[in-house]
């Protein structure tokens, strides 16, 4: 099941300096709650600067929905300082609120009571607050409450350039962007270890479910915390941040060209579905950007998304075409409970050698159908995947490999590139985070979901998740910034609201001309 990739990884032996110069990003998502683990009320901090603007602290869905984006960085201490900074002075800033520490949200007893995030009168503002709207009409406010932990990741030149050793001239766009195509295949194929490893969403709040749970075999404390006895990531099941309904769009990633055109399809594919909404409603209200299958191209809910930075007024899909490929966003990580910043690392460690075996093993072309298949491992892994003697399957083939099995042979491969990774550095960090994430595949109540659930199990996931956001937030208003000073948070939230106003004044179109002119 697992490939052997002994070839690819003898030329990356021969090349360590392919590995130096790794770009990462780090995105994470945490409600502000009131003491007691209710969801905030109140607006954005003012003193956090423009939601808009901000090039650090912005919202995603709703207003009390924090997001925390790092910029690119190439050295991983730095990169998790700089996190911290920003869940250091945020916290400073929330008065007697609290970030929430885990994905599934808090006690939400009405999600009406779920104020999307306000982004200002401009058009892109006003754009941004529709989006969210259609977003509570299509999926429901409580879906979209669910907290992520993007991690971004790039390769440096100099690893294509050994990659691509055989070819006479250097790698061009085209050949960068085959290997990332490569990479995400891979990644469909074999990305369920991550929850396997790091899921930590195995409990939801009986609250997140007031349709009820269906045929799915819950179990629960009585006292409003249910959860499924080997299910690593709830987040990432149909309960979850996911949506069934876009696996029909076709998405491939077998060339750029194809997975650009599928998703510029999708945003022009009215829904039967979306149009009984409305795109008004009955007082002439916009309740969404439009009623195709995706309003806009973020809507498309991928487990990896690849990515190009987008110029000023430019689709994410344009960005890719202009230039092709430049980093990807793994978006399956649960937000870790075990650390106040919500991801660690020995996670980045651990992505930084997958992601790098997933751009060295072989990859074929997989149809839309295909990767599909590959759902059936994730679905086993994020609902059951600590049960003993689970079985995973090869493409759209029978349920008949132990996970076990296949996580060892997956770690095979990690640890002859966690060498050429700690070679190019002091010490072998590398390395023993393989050691360390061995024992979860080989004991499956070691991985996160067990230990986080066990928690869950006595506390409730409220009362474990208020005790957790009170222990982080004294310790993270303790500490000394480390990278960044309060100056530089100061000038960044003034900036931001600068820059908001001038985008404000700045607009000539009507919000509907707007609208029209948008392309994705
Ligand atoms: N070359 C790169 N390599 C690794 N990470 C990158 C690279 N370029 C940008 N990033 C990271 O990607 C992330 C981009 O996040 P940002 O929210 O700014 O954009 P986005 O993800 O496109 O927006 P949205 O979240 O609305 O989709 C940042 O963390 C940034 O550091
Ligand atoms: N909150 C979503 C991500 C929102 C977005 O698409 O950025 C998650 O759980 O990952
Ligand atoms: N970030 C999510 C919710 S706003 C999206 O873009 O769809």
């Amino acid at each position: 099941m697992i490939p052997d990739v002994s070839e690819a990884l003898s030329w990356l032996e021969k090349h360590p300096e392919a590995l130096t110069g790794i770009g990462r990003g780090i995105e994470r998502e945490s409600l502000r709650v009131q003491p007691d683990g209710h969801l905030s009320q109140q607006g954005h901090p003012g003193t956090l600067g423009s939601a808009l603007t901000h090039e650090w602290i912005i919202t995603d869905f709703a207003e009390s929905l924090l997001e925390f984006v790092t910029p690119v960085d190439r050295d991983v201490s730095h990169l998790l300082a700089f996190l911290r900074d920003i869940h250091r002075h945020v916290s400073r800033e929330l008065g007697n609120e609290r970030l929430w520490p885990f994905s599934m949200p808090c006690i939400i007893r009405d999600p009406e009571n779920i104020t999307l995030a306000q982004y200002g009168t401009s058009n892109i503002g006003r754009m941004k607050t529709v989006y969210r709207e259609g977003l509570k009409h299509r999926y429901g406010s409580l879906m979209q409450v669910i907290s992520g932990l993007h991690y971004n990741f790039s390769l440096p030149e100099a690893f294509w350039k050994a990659k691509f050793a055989e070819k006479d001239a250097a790698p061009d766009k085209d050949d960068v962007s085959d290997g990332y195509l490569q990479l995400i295949r891979n990644y469909y194929r074999f990305g369920w270890v991550i929850p396997y490893l790091f899921g930590a969403s195995p409990a939801i709040c009986e609250t997140f479910l007031p349709q009820g749970a269906g045929d799915l075999p819950l179990e629960g404390n009585g006292k409003g915390t249910l959860w499924l006895p080997y299910a690593t990531s709830l987040r990432l099941s149909d309960l979850g941040y996911t949506n069934k309904s876009q696996s029909a769009l076709g998405i491939t990633f077998n060339s750029l060209e194809g997975y650009v055109a599928a998703l510029k399809k999708a945003i022009k594919t009215p829904s039967e579905q979306y149009a009984k909404l409305g795109v008004t409603d009955s007082e002439g209200k916009r309740i969404q950007l439009n009623t195709n299958v995706l309003q806009i191209e973020n809507e498309l809910y991928a487990p990896i998304r690849p990515k190009r930075v987008i110029r000023s007024g430019e689709a994410p899909s344009e960005a890719l075409k202009r230039g092709g490929i430049e980093y990807i966003e793994v978006r399956s990580l649960d937000v870790n409970p075990f650390t106040p910043i919500g991801i660690n690392d020995e996670q980045v460690r651990f992505l930084d050698m997958f992601l790098i075996w997933c751009a060295l093993a072989e990859a074929p072309e997989m149809s839309a159908d295909e990767l599909q298949c590959t759902r059936g491992n994730w679905n086993r892994v994020v609902m059951e995947g600590r049960k003993p003697g689970l079985t995973l399957r090869s493409g759209c083939g029978e349920f008949v490999y132990p996970l076990k099995e296949a996580g060892l042979g997956l770690f095979e491969g990690l640890e002859r590139i966690a060498k050429v990774l700690d070679s190019t550095q002091e010490g072998d960090h590398y390395q023993q985070v393989c050691q360390n994430l061995l024992r979860s595949v080989e004991d499956p109540e070691q991985t996160y979901s067990a230990r986080i659930l066990r928690d869950m199990q006595q506390q409730g996931l409220a009362g474990a998740g208020i005790t957790l956001a009170e222990h982080y937030h004294q310790m993270l208003v303790s500490e000394p910034l480390e990278v960044l000073t309060d100056e530089q948070f100061r000038h960044q939230a003034e900036a931001s609201v600068l820059a908001q106003k001038k985008i404000e004044a700045n607009d000539t179109l009507s919000f509907e001309e707007y609208l029209a002119g948008r392309k994705g």
